[in-house]
């Protein structure tokens, strides 16, 4: 996992701030796709003087363009596509006599991020995911064209009047949806600090502030490690108990963690009660999708200033059976240590 993604991330290293903003992060579009029809094969028959009968030289017909996506590394929003509802490639020129071919149809390529997944809209079906820096997939392939009337020679037919018709294109509704590659996943509440901790292990600069949903959309920050070693952060906007019937932002980031390695769970120091803190979380991360309980998970305690080192252990000896530990983003404790348990976990020796 780690490395996978390189070429995405290093734009985003360049980058001081990759912390977009809210209206410009658009993770789903919905685009109707035709590919070209194929072009129609030629019927034509040679005429030349002095040959009463010529034969066949009708050419074939071009194909139908298709419809592309291809991955790129330099964006990571589908923003691009918002206002794109229709995509149409072009159709195949027909063939014609003297053996012309017909000109192929246009392709047409949609560019997207890493971590889009194409699904077809009417089934839900999934196509496609994209991870790779130029991949490329067929959303609608173009139809073939049809063979002109050379090809239908025969010992008792010389001058065939047949020619193939050009296949037709495929057309629809895609969906695509964009799933942000990252290591690692941040879960807490809102205010639960995730994006002060993001930003002290990264270049990012989300927005902080001590009110609830402060992050309206996902950011990502890339967290040096050691030896010019790095892994991925994600930070997602907060959840809240209910988020699973729409309260708060619902779950509809939640897609963003699907494809993260691992979960850092995050409950503040002046939670009320940590292990319920932590128990609705993953309720609500289960109602979204069961898998997300799958993954590798690690429970930071934030906020740790706030503690004095007897407070401290009893917290640790009520969550003594959840693998945890303490932080202070601010005070800078257990910083480097958190570092070391996510490798950890990201690197399994
Ligand atoms: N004392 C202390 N305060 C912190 C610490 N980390 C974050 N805070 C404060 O907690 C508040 C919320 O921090 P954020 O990082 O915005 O919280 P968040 O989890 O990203 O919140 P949402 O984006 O709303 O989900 C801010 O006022 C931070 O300054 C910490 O280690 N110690
Ligand atoms: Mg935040």
């Amino acid at each position: 996992m780690i490395g996978m993604h390189s070429s995405f991330f290093v734009y985003f290293a360049h980058s001081q701030d990759y912390t977009m903003a809210e209206n410009n992060f658009v993770d789903y579009v919905k685009i109707f796709c035709r590919s070209g029809n194929g072009g129609a094969g030629s019927t034509h028959l040679r005429r030349e003087k002095f040959v009463p009968k010529g034969g066949p030289d009708g050419g074939d017909g071009g194909r139908g363009g298709h419809v592309f996506v291809r991955g790129n590394a330099q964006m990571w929003t589908l923003l691009h596509l918002r206002y794109k509802r229709h995509v149409y490639a072009g159709h195949g020129g027909s063939g014609s006599g003297h053996g012309s071919f017909g000109a192929d149809g246009e392709d047409i390529t949609i560019e997207v991020p890493l971590g889009t997944v194409a699904r077809d809209a009417e089934t839900g079906e999934f196509l496609f995911e994209i991870t790779k820096d130029g991949e490329t997939q067929y959303l609608a392939k173009g139809g073939r064209g049809g063979l002109g009337n050379t090809h239908f020679k025969s010992a008792t037919n010389q001058t065939p009047r047949y020619a193939q018709p050009g296949e037709e294109g495929e057309e629809g509704w895609k969906i695509l949806e964009l799933k942000i590659l990252a290591d690692v996943g941040l879960v807490g509440f809102p205010s639960a600090g995730k994006s002060t901790l993001l930003s002290v292990v990264s270049a990012a600069k989300p927005k902080i502030a001590d009110y609830p949903f402060t992050t309206l959309v996902p950011n990502l920050g890339i967290v040096s490690y050691r030896d010019q070693q790095s892994f991925v952060m994600a930070d997602i906007p907060g959840i809240i108990e209910g988020a699973h019937e729409g309260k708060g932002l619902g779950l509809r980031f939640l897609r963003h963690i699907e494809r993260n390695s691992m979960l850092l769970f995050m409950v503040p120091a002046d939670s009320k009660d940590h292990r319920k803190e932590y128990n609705i979380l993953l309720n609500e991360l289960e109602k979204y999708n069961p898998e997300l309980l799958d993954k590798d998970r690690y429970l930071v305690i934030s906020k740790a200033d706030f503690l004095d080192e007897e407070l401290q252990r009893e917290i640790s000896a009520e969550l003594s059976d959840i693998p945890h530990s303490f932080i202070s983003s601010v005070a800078n404790q257990g910083i480097l240590q958190l570092k070391d348990k996510i490798w950890q976990i990201l690197n399994p020796s």
